[in-house]
């Protein structure tokens, strides 16, 4: 049995914790959503991944099986990529991009909220496996699978009320600033709350946990929060908004 972080088949730089269907590759342990890029990867027994001569060469990342525009959720449909489960799916990954960036900027002055920035990664990993499961075509394993709770939701909140204890009052608008780290903090704010947009009408269409939602909604309140403590702690000025005369 594979260990679970090698269960699916790669995907770098797509849906985070998704899998193909599996229709390819069977459900059971080690072979369904989990780490996804950037996770080890299992390698593909597909034709493609022999050599001429029959020996076993480098596993590739492509199958071509999306070539066509279409691609598979979790469950095993196969739907256009056009779909609003890929269009949250690849939202939510531009996310976790977004977040690994400010991440590095954070690393780079040092600050401890770096750890709880991984942690939310990992969670949107989780994010994006919920994303892959359509309720209507899930059975039993893959909802087991792929569920998300409200415990990530409450640990938010306990963050973001930390964190605001220590800032000082909002007394204006605040624009997107405040030094690399912050800016790259409000921009991942911002990118949260486009895939919020993408997930909400899957969850009111009853294609994914309602817990979903309240998890990007809470995510773009800390990541609001985390941008001005970041200029605070560096010492760098937040822009206002201005009215200008017109
Ligand atoms: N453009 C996309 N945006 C978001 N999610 C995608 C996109 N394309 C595929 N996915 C999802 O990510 C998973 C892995 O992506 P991958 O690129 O391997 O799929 P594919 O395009 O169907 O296959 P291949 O690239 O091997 O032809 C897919 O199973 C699907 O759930």
């Amino acid at each position: 049995t594979e260990p679970p972080s090698q269960g699916h088949r790669p995907h770098i730089g797509t849906g985070p914790g998704i899998g193909t269907g599996d229709r390819d590759r069977g459900l059971g342990p080690g072979s369904g959503p989990g780490p996804g890029p950037g996770a080890a990867r299992r390698p593909l027994t597909t034709p493609a991944s022999r050599s001429p001569a029959g020996g076993a060469r480098a596993p590739r990342i492509y199958t071509r099986t999306g070539d066509g525009g279409f691609s598979s959720t979790f469950t095993g449909e196969r739907r256009p990529k056009g779909d609003r489960v890929f269009e949250a799916l690849g939202t939510t990954d531009e996310l976790s991009s977004a977040i690994g960036l400010a991440s590095e900027f954070g690393v780079e002055k040092g600050h401890a909220f770096v750890e709880q920035l991984r942690k939310v990664q990992c969670m949107l990993q989780d994010v994006g496996s919920n994303i892959a499961t359509p309720l209507s075509s899930a059975r039993e394993a893959h909802l087991k699978r792929t569920a998300f709770s409200e415990k990530p939701v409450l640990e938010l909140e306990q963050w973001i009320d930390s964190y605001s204890e220590q800032l000082p009052p909002l007394r204006a608008f605040i624009l997107p600033s405040g030094g690399k780290s912050s800016a790259a903090l409000h921009f991942s704010r911002a990118v949260c709350r486009r895939a919020e947009r993408c997930v909400v009408p899957l969850v009111q269409a009853g294609e994914a946990d309602p817990n979903v939602a309240k998890y990007l909604n809470r995510l773009s309140d800390y990541l609001f929060v985390l941008a001005r403590y970041a200029a605070m702690k560096e010492g760098k000025e937040e822009k206002i908004y201005i009215k200008s005369e017109q």
